[in-house]
């Protein structure tokens, strides 16, 4: 195989040629992919040349929207901080994609609740992992003198921080959601992308799911090249569509992919996109990518056929959670030794178990589970449960810090955090330092789908009870 790379497109980026070459060419002592760039230059083994920590910078979305589909999981925080299978929150797998694709150079951008995000991402990833000249660099919302008010969408973000986004020679700007589920090794679809000489690359979904409801849809030919795009604008209002809906797009189904919102574009064709072609487009799915294909760009489309939960609904949150403790896991695998989830070590003690019954569940670091049951439960760091509590088919978070039992000072309760006494929970999701009581049944008794209880402390969606975070049910409630 002998195959040039050209980037020509590239006027503004300073570049040799590059070209792969077969490993007989090299002679036998090389790996069948290796490719030498410069002789002068250190060896690319099994990777992009030029290699993704040089040539790639991720800008990976945290938050966005004070409608959120995850409410009320995000009242307090951004849908990147949510805790996920007992010790991690969501944006850690984006992270860790990156980092396991050789992509080091990452901007979060982030808005709405950040906090909580920006606290964990400048604490998990400060350097150590991210090797020589590797950063994720938290960019806040903020004003300037030039710039008033909040992003107002994702081209806007880009936009008002192309003056540190250019602050490295980049080839290709890597677009990524930050609270999707999957594991991708992004240099292929890099690898896509340069060979395809596209302007810009957007990944697609090949397992088209039988609930898929409300993504953007593109319609490809059968070179993999988008022809169109259009974006359910339904899916803002948090409405569930039918498939009916979301093929109505073309008659011909075969041709329609789901877009995973993950976009590969040309450093250059980014920034022209923004400052000369759509300077005032707000908005990246609805904007400029439409904008693209009406100006002829080349698009090309890259095929994804792993396990991937974009979090679109609480059911979803709650699917993947459960996902966590298939004893197959083939869904997301945590146990990954090639490709590691990191996150924040946070040194807490082992989980200490009293006399606990559990079978089929994962449990976080600093547990202290007492005389309780626990079935097919992800329970997060930190949580207590007390003597005789039964949880099943649950996701429990955990708690911040270690609380005292007892009224402390600023508590204006008795309840500790955690789960008391004989209480019993069923399918339900119970957020960071709530205090559930003593003989408390959170089993959604009258079979609710949908229901806003906020004002006693939590919300009903798709069948399932989420307790909201720092809630406080007394003891004796039964919902
Ligand atoms: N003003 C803002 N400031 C900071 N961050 C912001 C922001 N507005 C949005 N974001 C964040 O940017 C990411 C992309 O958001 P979008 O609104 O473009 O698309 P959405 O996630 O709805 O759908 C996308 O992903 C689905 C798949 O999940 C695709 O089908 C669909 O085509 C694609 O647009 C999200 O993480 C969002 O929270």
């Amino acid at each position: 195989m002998v195959m040039s790379l050209h980037y020509s497109l590239y006027s503004n980026v300073k570049l040799p040629l590059f070209c792969y070459k077969p490993a007989s060419e090299f002679g036998s002592k090389f790996h069948p992919n290796l490719f030498i760039k410069n002789s002068s230059e250190p060896e690319c083994l099994n990777q992009l040349c030029p290699p993704a920590n040089q040539s790639v910078a991720a800008i990976v979305f945290g938050d966005g929207s004070s409608h959120s589909r995850l409410y009320p999981l995000t009242k307090r925080r951004s849908e990147g901080a949510i805790p996920i299978a007992g010790n991690y929150r969501l944006i850690d797998a984006v992270v860790s994609n990156c980092i396991n694709s050789n992509i080091t150079k990452i901007y979060a951008l982030t808005q709405y609740n950040s906090t909580s995000l920006n606290s964990h991402l400048s604490r998990a990833y400060s350097g150590a992992r991210l090797s020589k000249e590797g950063f994720v660099e938290v960019i806040a919302a903020y004003q300037s003198p030039d710039d008033n008010g909040w992003f107002q969408g994702t081209a806007d973000a880009i936009r008002r921080c192309l003056w540190l986004l250019e602050e490295y020679p980049v080839v290709e700007f890597l677009v990524l959601p930050g609270y999707h589920l999957y594991k991708m090794d992004y240099q292929k679809l890099i690898d896509t992308h340069r060979r395809s000489k596209a302007d810009i690359t957007v990944s697609v979904f090949g397992n088209k799911k039988g609930e898929d409801l409300g993504f953007g849809i593109f319609k490809l030919n059968d070179e993999n090249l988008v022809l169109e795009f259009r974006e359910n604008h339904e899916m803002s209002t948090r409405k569930s569509l039918s498939v009916e809906n979301l093929v109505n797009f073309d008659d011909n189904e075969k041709c329609n992919f789901p877009s995973m919102g993950i976009y590969v574009i040309n450093r250059n064709i980014m920034i022209k996109l923004l400052t000369e072609y759509f300077p005032t487009a707000n908005d990246l799915k609805s904007e400029l990518i439409p904008g693209a294909i009406s100006l002829g760009m080349k698009i090309h489309a890259y095929q994804f056929n792993g396990y991937w939960e974009d979090m679109r609904t609480i059911e979803a949150y709650y699917r993947a959670n459960m996902e966590t403790i298939q004893k197959t896991n083939k869904a997301y695998n945590f146990h990954d030794r090639d490709s590691p989830l990191y996150t924040l070590p946070r040194h807490l003690p082992p989980t200490l178990v009293t006399d606990a019954v559990i079978t089929d569940s994962v449990i976080g670091d600093g547990c202290i589970l007492s005389k309780c049951r626990i079935k097919g439960t992800v329970v997060g760091m930190r949580t207590r449960i007390g003597d005789k509590a039964v949880i099943e088919d649950s996701v429990i978070m955990g708690s911040d810090t270690y609380h005292q039992t007892g009224i402390s000072e600023g508590e204006h309760t008795s309840i500790p955090v955690g789960i008391g006494e004989g209480s019993i929970i069923r399918k339900a999701i119970i957020d960071k330092n709530a205090r559930i009581g003593k003989n408390v049944m959170i089993i959604n008794k009258d079979n609710v789908q949908d229901g806003n209880m906020e004002a006693n402390g939590y919300i009903i969606a798709g069948g399932i009870i989420v307790i909201i975070r720092s809630a406080i049910i007394p003891d004796g409630s039964i919902l």
